[in-house]
């Protein structure tokens, strides 16, 4: 691969950090951070990521990353998924317990899907990742909803866990993953 430097669109500070600690292992590629709100619409999450790499790539004119973020219950059959962040803003990590209260099925995943193009005009390419867990009263403290997402097989919610751990295994690093080879064979 010859060396890229791309242009992440994204206006939360804690994805660019963890996706720096991730793709700066990865030789050649090179991260650079544009901070925009960008508009999402309403719809599946992979029509979210579409449309919001499309406009990303609009203002950067050249190789754009944007990617996005949902948690979904199983009970409410993938909701609040792409509306997870407007959910937590007004019901907070309690409110997010207190809507699973009337269900004995509290599991959930977390999906990052992160979205590359050349460019304005250019193919959009999409990079799934899922990470599957269940909802539980908060513990311990870092950004979202962490604190209320215990991944399946640990102990730990993923914000009681390391950054490293989380990394491991997180929605985020497993669509990374996806994206990494993607850029490797360009
Ligand atoms: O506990 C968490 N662990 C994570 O790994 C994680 N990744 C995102 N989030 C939160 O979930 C919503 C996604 O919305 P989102 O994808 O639109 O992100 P955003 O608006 O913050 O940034 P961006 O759209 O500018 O990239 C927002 O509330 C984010 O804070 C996370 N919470
Ligand atoms: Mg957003």
């Amino acid at each position: 691969m010859v060396s890229k430097t791309l242009t992440f669109v994204t206006g939360n500070k804690n994805k660019l950090a963890e996706v720096k600690a991730m793709l700066g292992k990865v030789e050649g590629i090179e991260i650079e951070n544009h901070d925009v709100d960008l508009p999402e619409l309403q719809g599946e999450p992979e029509d979210i990521c579409r449309e919001k790499t499309r406009l990303a790539a609009e203002s950067i004119k050249g190789p754009t990353i944007v990617e996005d973020t949902s948690l979904c219950f199983n009970a409410l059959h993938g909701l609040p998924g792409p509306y997870i962040k407007d959910f937590l803003k007004k019901l907070g990590h309690e409110g997010l317990n207190t809507i699973l209260a009337g269900f004995e099925d509290k599991s959930a995943y977390s999906q990052t899907i992160f979205g590359y193009t050349d460019g304005p005009g250019h193919e959009v390419h999409l990079f799934p990742g899922r990470c599957q867990g269940r909802i539980v009263p908060p513990r311990g403290n870092y950004f979202g909803w962490d604190p209320i997402f215990q991944p399946d097989g640990k102990e730990q919610t993923f914000a009681e866990m390391s950054h490293e751990e989380k990394n491991t295994i997180s929605h985020r690093s497993r669509a990374l993953a996806g994206l990494i080879q993607f850029l490797q064979q360009m």
